[in-house]
């Protein structure tokens, strides 16, 4: 089942950053979230064990695995291979889009100022992660973009919290949120996926306005 990158982000209106430290825990970890209702998963490349998590968690019914903190051209092929059916990356660069297009993975590239919303639009890009959210200006942010450029869909990521998703996700111009709240390390490292499920409850209760 293909899905373009807008059919993903209306899936969810938050969207869990995962790092995995423990390949043990990717499994576990995916179930406990799609028992939640969170079922798109961004695993990050931070750590070394993220396309084996992606690999992993592919399998788990009802996920939808995609891969974070894309950086480098070489990594989508690796990511789409392992399983990944979308890709987030930081920024954009001449690279990325390359890499992009030719390993066919839907990217939701990061901006942070108009110029590179622009740019990132000029590229054929028009669903984009806000990063790092929060200190690139937050709803303020989002509301005055939405004003010259209205047609550009976000994913705030950076510094968003259970407590202030609601205030994004009542913006015109977002369709979901990115976060590591959902998974907490301390809950990952004590195994506790019912506290995960919980989260996760909590978060897919979460509604576009
Ligand atoms: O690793 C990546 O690919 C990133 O782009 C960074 C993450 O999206 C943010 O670190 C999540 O932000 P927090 O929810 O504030 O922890």
């Amino acid at each position: 089942m293909t899905m373009t990158l807008l059919e993903i982000m209306r899936t969810s209106s938050v969207i869990p950053v995962i790092a995995i430290d423990d390949p043990e825990h990717a499994v576990p970890l995916a179930r406990a979230l799609v028992a939640g209702g969170i079922r798109v998963l961004e695993v990050t490349l931070r750590t070394k064990h993220g396309l084996e998590a992606i690999r992993a968690m592919s399998a788990v019914p009802g996920a939808i695995v995609g891969v974070g903190t894309l950086t480098r051209p070489e990594e989508f092929a690796q990511a789409r291979d392992a399983g990944a059916v979308f890709g987030v990356s930081p920024g954009l660069t001449s690279a990325l889009v390359a890499a992009a297009k030719s390993s066919g993975l839907p990217l939701l590239p990061g901006v942070m100022t108009p110029g590179e919303v622009m740019a990132a639009r000029e590229n054929g890009f028009q669903q984009l992660k806000l990063f790092p959210a929060v200190p690139a200006g937050g709803i303020g942010m989002l509301n005055a973009l939405y004003g010259p450029l209205p047609d550009i869909t976000f994913c705030p990521t950076g510094g968003i919290s259970q407590e202030t998703a609601s205030q994004f996700l009542a913006c015109k111009n977002v369709a979901c949120v990115g976060g590591s709240w959902l998974t907490p390390k301390d809950a990952i490292a004590a195994g506790n996926w019912d506290r995960i499920t919980e989260i996760a409850k909590a978060a897919s209760g979460l509604r576009l306005a």
